[in-house]
């Protein structure tokens, strides 16, 4: 049967998606490129391992691997995020024709995946810059797939993506077309940010309450368990199983280094939120709570210089009910302010982005799948533009928990316990819920030692004022 579309790039998430389009009906071809001295052929040991299943067509040949597909042909992308997807997309390039469309599925930064958009389109070549969640397990039994550039190239592979995405539970694929442009990317790359921001999330709590409040790791895991009857995370989910992994006697994770790598999402994330001025307190906190727990030594070093005297936290009536809302108010606040990023975004892009659909598409395969995301269909349906925050749903459920954060968070952190993404959710409600902000004493020092005038609260917004601070009235 003639390959409906060929996959560059059989590391683990390119194997699974071919797995996955062939579970599908999908005919896909693979190639990978020869890895040079290396005695086995990547592709044919993954069409060899899948025989029993599947007949793959397989090539360690570019040539033959492009002659072989049908035009128009449809190639997907799956290689490092950065220089590599250039050179592969440079070895295509003298084969390709018009009309022939290139999907990059890998962590592109969505900057670069509008160049090549633009270099590309001189050449008639199609481009859709696609994220994909899920890792590995997502990859072989449906991801959440967000491609965007060319709305008709999108049309044309529309079914195969579709096909092989994970499902809503009204049964609808988590694939649509997110907009034009590095939007695909953009949205995916906002993904890993609201990621990081959980990821950080579950991490600090988990720590409080294991080495503050001397919670027995089984009885965390069980008050993870009962939160996510409410909560339905992926990411709480697998906390638990992590929680419950032991090597011989001992916690698998005790025996594991705290220091976080990043591959860059998370970092992304915060320079576009400076690009487009939004504040984006939690990811950003979680991004540098990362850095910092990179800085091992360092920090090893400074523990036993400033070797505070740790405070037990006590278990009081009512903390696990607290500990539940200051958790679940955090991770409103987290997925406000990635959204918040998305609607600016797109404003400043004139990507249209759909949130509400964003939102359902995120629901399931993907990694910050969760019942809060379920929710957030309606909220952003009923009210596209609107941030979270300000949205009747949440207003409700924060003012519910605004003490019990406030108190969860300024305690342990009293008792010396770092909750990066806690303490920036707490600052950052706080600053969104404050009508006067402490901005116009930093207005007036602008003033006072630059010149960069300022706007006055009794007149029109844009009209800018000075004031000559040393001539004393
Ligand atoms: O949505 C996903 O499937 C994951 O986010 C995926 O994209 C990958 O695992 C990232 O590499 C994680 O990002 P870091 O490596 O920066 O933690």
């Amino acid at each position: 049967k003639k390959p409906k579309i060929g996959i560059i790039g059989l590391g683990v998430m390119g194997q699974g998606l071919a797995l996955n389009m062939a579970d599908n009906q999908v005919s896909v071809t693979v190639y990978n490129r020869e890895v040079r001295g290396a005695e086995e052929n990547i592709a044919r040991n993954f069409a060899d391992e899948n025989k029993e299943l599947y007949h793959f067509s397989w090539f360690s040949d570019l040539e033959k691997f492009l002659k072989y597909l049908p035009r128009p042909r449809n190639i997907l992308l799956m290689v490092k995020a950065g220089p590599a997807v250039d050179s592969v997309i440079s070895e295509l390039l003298p084969y390709l024709e018009k009309d022939d469309l290139i999907i990059d599925a890998g962590n592109s930064h969505y900057e670069d995946t509008q160049r090549r958009i633009a270099e590309l389109q001189n050449k008639e070549v199609l481009f859709l810059g696609t994220g994909v969640s899920g890792g590995e397990e997502g990859a072989r039994n449906g991801p959440s797939i967000m491609p965007g550039g060319s709305k008709d190239a999108y049309e044309r592979v529309a079914p195969i993506l579709e096909s092989i995405a994970a499902r809503d539970k009204t049964g609808k694929a988590c694939c649509s077309y997110i907009g034009p442009g590095g939007s695909g990317h953009f949205v995916k790359m906002l993904h890993n940010g609201i990621e990081y921001g959980e990821m950080q999330l579950i991490a600090e709590f988990y720590h409080y309450m294991r080495f503050f409040l001397d919670m027995p790791v089984e009885e965390i895991a069980a008050m993870f368990a009962k939160w996510n009857e409410k909560l339905d995370s992926y990411l709480l989910e697998i906390s638990i199983d992590i929680l419950h992994r032991k090597e011989n006697d001992e916690l698998l994770l005790d025996l594991i280094l705290d220091a976080a790598g990043q591959k860059g999402t998370g970092g992304w994330s915060t320079e576009a939120a400076l690009k487009y001025g939004v504040a984006l307190d939690t990811i950003t906190a979680a991004v540098m709570a990362r850095n910092i727990s990179g800085d091992k030594e360092r920090r090893t070093r400074a523990a036993a210089l400033f070797n505070f005297k740790k405070l037990d936290g006590v278990l009081y009536d009512g903390i696990h009910e607290k500990l539940f809302e200051a958790f679940r108010l955090v991770q409103v606040v987290n997925h406000s302010i990635g959204f918040d990023l998305l609607n600016k975004a797109s404003e400043e892009n004139n990507w249209e982005l759909d949130l509400s659909e964003i939102s359902r598409i995120w629901t399931n395969g993907c990694i910050i799948r969760s019942s809060l995301m379920n929710s957030l269909i309606d909220s952003f349906k009923d009210n596209p533009k609107e941030h979270l925050l300000l949205n009747p749903n949440f207003v409700k459920l924060a003012n519910r928990s605004r003490e019990a954060l406030l108190e969860v968070g300024t305690q342990a952190m009293s008792y010396g316990c770092p909750m990066p993404v806690t303490a920036s959710a707490i600052n950052y409600f706080l600053n969104f819920t404050s009508s006067q902000s402490s901005a116009n004493m930093i207005q007036a020092q602008r003033d006072y030692f630059g010149a960069h005038a300022y706007e006055r609260t009794d007149k029109p917004r844009g009209e800018f004022y000075r004031t000559h601070w040393k001539i004393k009235n």
